[in-house]
């Protein structure tokens, strides 16, 4: 008999997934599969998936499981994809349908399943890929960018027939966070849920993104976003709809233009391959970063004696959640004043992020540690962006206290960085 398999991976969702649009219309049984793999492993002695994220994966399939028998598809959980393949392909004549990732891991698994007969499609981003020179900045991206078409989301899949396959059974752990922590309702009913009441907040957005906390002062797309409950299109169409009730606005825009930061690292890794987990990344200078073992269990223990700082990585490491500020804050201060090697703060950021997707998350930090898109050379003030973004009244939740100033000299050490670790001298860049 033949069967179709939809591999499911980051598009943990019924509606604009391709793979499953595409092997419902062309076959008429077709059987679900998610491998427990993918997020499995370790970088720099960090688990690649916490608690959190795992959590918020396995609450979002079970609710996919259960979307899925409307249209007929089981969805069978294994941990090993390639032991669940060859026993599928010995008993049915199998064609796999799965769509496309960017990162290592990512692509080592699609090489498992290219060894079947199958069908890929890339639909992770809004724009499809198109040419720009990927070591470029993100100016020079969205200049073209804009002018590219978007595809609107495609239609339900058909209603089919299904198979019986194992499956294993999700543990859903019981978390307990403080009541101010950011908590995400998860699947793919509850992702659309949050595009649609966000889209009372389109026309403040701009205004209030920059702040640390709150659950409306951002989208918090991302999290759905990243293990694809929903897709970039579906949100982009609901926005432009949105604008056509009420107004287009410049606020409105901006979160069409944050979509088209995340299409930006998505692209810039789908062309530059693996460069961005490498220590050049996307330049060409090999930077004197540093691993030393204390400086890194000090920051993984908030120790750092920078109350900003160590509020993040407190609310990081008990939520799998941080504000946009405090990721660029945290990430910067470890790298740009400590010295520390970005791909030991990228997995680090990887481990605990409720919203980690690769490319996201290494585009960024690699932006930041100054081997990216950034062709300037920047280093933040913590202490006087605290001040700016009420840090305040987010230290005082996190880690209990009143903001002190540090007692050493934090903008000495980030000179030095730049003369040691990136040997630029401080009047030039
Ligand atoms: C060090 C660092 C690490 C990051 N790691 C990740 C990650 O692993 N996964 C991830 O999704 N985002 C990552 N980001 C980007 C950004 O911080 C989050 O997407 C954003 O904070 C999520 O909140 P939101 O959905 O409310 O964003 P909004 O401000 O509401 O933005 C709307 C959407 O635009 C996209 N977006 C916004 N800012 C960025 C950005 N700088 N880069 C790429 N896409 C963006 C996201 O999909 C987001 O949901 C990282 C940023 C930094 C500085």
């Amino acid at each position: 008999m033949k069967i179709a398999i939809v591999i499911f991976r980051n598009n943990l969702r019924v509606k604009d997934n391709y793979a499953l649009y595409n092997a419902t219309k062309y076959n008429s049984v077709v059987l679900g599969l998610y491998s427990t793999q993918i997020t499995k492993g370790e970088n720099y002695n960090f688990k690649a998936c916490q608690v959190y994220r795992q959590n918020f994966i396995n609450e979002t399939l079970l609710n996919l499981q259960e979307d899925l028998t409307n249209y007929g598809v089981n969805l069978s959980i294994v941990d090993d994809i390639q032991i669940a393949l060859e026993k599928l392909s010995k008993q049915y004549e199998i064609k796999i349908y799965f769509d496309e990732e960017v990162g290592t891991y990512e692509k080592e698994f699609e090489d498992i399943l290219k060894k079947y007969k199958h069908k890929s499609f890339f639909n992770q981003t809004m724009i499809e890929p198109f040419y720009f020179d990927y070591k470029k900045s993100f100016s020079h991206f969205r200049k073209k960018a804009q002018k590219q078409k978007i595809l609107a989301p495609l239609k339900n899949p058909r209603k089919v027939k299904s198979i019986e396959f194992e499956t294993k059974q999700l543990e859903i752990v019981d978390l307990k966070m403080p009541n101010f922590a950011i908590k995400f309702k998860a699947g793919e009913s509850e992702a659309l849920k949050r595009v649609k009441y966000y889209m009372q907040y389109i026309h403040s957005y701009k205004k209030t993104r920059n702040e640390m906390l709150g659950f409306d002062n951002s989208t918090k797309f991302s999290t759905y976003l990243s293990i694809g409950a929903i897709s970039a299109r579906t949100i982009y169409h609901e926005l432009k709809q949105e604008e056509q009730r009420s107004f287009e606005s410049e606020s409105s825009y901006w979160i069409y233009f944050e979509l088209l930061w995340r299409d930006f690292f998505h692209l810039v890794m789908y062309y530059s391959k693996n460069a961005l987990f490498l220590k050049k990344a996307l330049q060409d200078k090999d930077y004197n970063f540093k691993t030393t073992k204390s400086l890194i269990n000090n920051f993984i223990n908030a120790n750092t004696h920078i109350d900003i700082i160590d509020a993040s990585i407190v609310e990081l490491k008990s939520t799998g959640w941080l504000s946009n500020r405090n990721r660029q804050l945290l990430a910067n201060y470890l790298i740009k004043t400590l010295g520390i090697d970005f791909r030991i703060v990228a997995a680090f950021f990887e481990s605990y992020l409720i919203d980690y997707n690769p490319a996201s998350n290494y585009g960024n930090i690699a932006y930041q540690a100054f081997v990216g898109n950034d062709k300037t050379y920047r280093v933040f003030d913590v202490i006087r962006q605290s001040k700016q973004y009420n840090g305040r009244v987010y230290i005082n939740k996190w880690l209990n206290k009143e903001e002190q100033e540090p007692n050493f000299d934090y903008k000495k050490m980030a000179d030095e960085v730049k003369q040691t670790v990136y040997c630029i001298e401080n009047s030039s860049q």
